[in-house]
């Protein structure tokens, strides 16, 4: 589903950040993405969201090579794949409640077809009461729940995730956990970026760790 073969990253004239990076993210499965602050897990997750380009190597995602993708054909790529960026990236000018269905609007579903999918997960993400809100107004911790609403909303057939459980307390950390244990038994492929050893601690998942640009596979 995702194939790297030797790929390597530098920001400008500067050193490489990632070095010969070569593994596969299988369909539906599930890994966690580790390493030291600095090592690169951020830059990994762009280069798989396609918002960056390889310095030199292969990226393949959805058995397209993504070098030989025009504009038309990254985004169609980037359709099927959820994010849940670091600084969340909510659009302030949004409700909570728009903002978790614009992956639905994009895709051209009426409103009535999607209006209590998305307000029962606003509630499962403990955002019911805050539907209307605009982010500005919203908590960290709130703000990250209606990211990753937004990134799980449509099934996407990758998510990635920036230290997801961030901003929250432990008790709501295992339940998001367990939203994306869901997502990835209804056949999603996960990757979660994370520092958070407990949180990893809960799940027996294969891990990636970055390490001097260079990447060590657990399985
Ligand atoms: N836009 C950029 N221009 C230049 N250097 C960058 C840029 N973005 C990241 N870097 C450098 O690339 C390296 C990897 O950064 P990255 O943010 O990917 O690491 P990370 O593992 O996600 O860190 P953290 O856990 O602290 O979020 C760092 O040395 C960082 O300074």
């Amino acid at each position: 589903m995702v194939r790297f073969e030797n790929v390597g990253l530098r920001y400008g004239m500067g050193q490489e950040v990632l070095r010969d990076l070569t593994f596969r993210i299988e369909p539906q499965s599930f890994q966690f993405l580790t390493g030291p602050s600095g090592a690169g897990k951020t830059s990994l997750l762009k280069l798989l969201f396609l918002s960056l380009r390889p310095t030199r190597g292969l990226i393949s995602i959805f058995g397209r090579d993504t070098s030989t993708l025009d504009g038309d054909g990254l985004s169609a790529l980037r359709r099927r794949i959820g994010i849940v960026f670091q600084d969340f990236r909510l659009l302030d000018h949004m409700t909570t409640y728009e903002n978790v269905s614009l992956p639905l609007r994009i895709m051209g579903r009426d409103e009535n077809t999607y209006r209590a999918e998305v307000v029962e997960l606003l509630q499962w993400v403990g955002l019911g009461h805050r539907m209307w809100a605009l982010p500005p107004v919203l908590s960290g911790g709130e703000k990250q729940r209606a990211a990753i609403a937004r990134a799980v909303i449509a099934r996407p057939h990758l998510l990635l995730a920036d230290e997801p459980t961030g901003n929250v307390d432990p008790s709501l950390g295992k339940r998001l956990l367990h939203l994306f244990q869901e997502l990835n038994r209804s056949g999603t492929s996960i990757v979660i970026a994370t520092h958070d050893i407990a949180l990893m601690d809960q799940f027996d998942a294969r891990r990636l760790v970055l390490h001097g640009g260079r990447l060590h596979l657990y399985d």
